[in-house]
């Protein structure tokens, strides 16, 4: 045993530092840092991700897109992050795409080619770059959490319908306002939210409308799980929610969070095939035996290795 456990805190090491012995390292240890994006470690394992260009209501231009991006890959791969709470500063949650960005910059680079296929070939790269920003949330293998206040707009509700769960407080309201602004949403909103809140017919009707739907609403249709007073409630509540995540076996909510993923998209023959598969391996994980343990003797206190 004591030569096993020698061995395996040696193999670590030679892993750790064959796959992290670039800047990667740095950033498993350190809080990754942003210019539209405040990153902090609220409780162990904990991120919290806060939408930051207050000033315009946290409206994503391209970079904040980008950052997004880079964010969730490196949460993703980061073993210090088991869940990760996403929100707003300031007034609201987020006003949608920052279209004066849009306007000014993606458009006008898009106006500037003449040829259709070489046009159309940016537009794509364009709309694929978003598309990753939002669905980074979704790739990201630890489970996130959204907590929205005020308006979430456009934009916003791609951002958090590629969440785990949400919650919001009773101020809240969502808007699938991309029709408002002459396009087809084509970012997660028409893909997701329909299997989110599971009414096709409501979704249509959001989409179509690009009405406010309001906090009773979110809740009752299941586009939130709970609604709080105000934001401050809120954030003390979801991070508790997050901690108890964070205490739990690293292997066994990340492989949950895959198998619940890949479900949603397949039949149930196919996600039972996907999750034999994967357990397969996670089940020789000492986790395993280690939380069985913790839950025979009643000992809420387990600590697991990091992952
Ligand atoms: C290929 C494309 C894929 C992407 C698709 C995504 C599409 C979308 O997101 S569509 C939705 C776009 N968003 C909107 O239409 C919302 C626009 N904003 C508003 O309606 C209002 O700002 C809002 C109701 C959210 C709040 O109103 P309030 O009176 O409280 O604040 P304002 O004075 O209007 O705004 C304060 C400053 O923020 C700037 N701002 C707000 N939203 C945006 C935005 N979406 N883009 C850029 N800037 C935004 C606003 O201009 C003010 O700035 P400043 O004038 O410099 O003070």
């Amino acid at each position: 045993m004591v030569f096993r456990l020698g061995y395996r805190k040696f193999s670590l090491k030679i892993v750790q530092n064959v796959l992290y012995s670039s800047n990667i390292s740095k950033m498993s240890t350190n809080i990754p840092q942003f210019e539209h994006l405040s990153v902090s470690v609220p409780k162990e394992f904990v991120y919290h991700v806060e939408l930051n260009r207050t000033d315009k209501l946290n409206a994503m231009n391209n970079a904040m897109f980008k950052e997004i991006t880079r964010c969730f890959e490196t949460l993703s791969d980061s073993e210090d992050c088991r869940v990760v709470v996403l929100s707003g500063s300031g007034k609201i949650f987020c006003a949608g795409i920052d279209l004066k960005d849009f306007a000014q910059n993606s458009l006008p680079a898009v106006a500037l080619i003449e040829d259709p296929a070489r046009k159309a070939k940016l537009l794509y790269q364009l709309c694929t770059l978003y598309q990753k920003s939002m669905s980074s949330l979704e790739h990201c293998k630890k489970p996130v959490i959204a907590a929205i206040h005020g308006a979430c707009i456009g934009g916003g509700v791609d951002l958090v319908t590629a969440a785990d769960v949400r919650h919001c407080t009773k101020d809240a309201y969502f808007v699938v306002k991309e029709a408002d602004v002459g396009l087809a949403a084509d970012i997660g909103s028409l893909q997701r939210l329909p299997k989110v809140i599971g009414s096709d017919s409501l979704a249509r009707e959001l989409c179509y409308t690009c009405r406010k739907f309001p906090a009773d609403e979110a809740l009752t249709s299941g586009l939130v799980s709970k609604v709080y007073n105000d934001k401050d409630t809120m954030f003390e509540s979801v991070i508790n929610i997050a901690e108890d995540i964070a205490k739990k076996s690293p292997v066994a909510i990340q492989t949950t969070k895959a198998s619940l993923v890949f479900s949603r998209d397949h039949t149930v023959e196919e996600g039972l095939e996907h999750i034999a598969l994967l357990n397969q391996l996670m089940l020789q994980s000492e986790d395993l035996a280690t939380a069985a343990t913790g839950q025979l003797m009643k000992d809420s206190n387990i600590q697991f290795s990091k992952l």
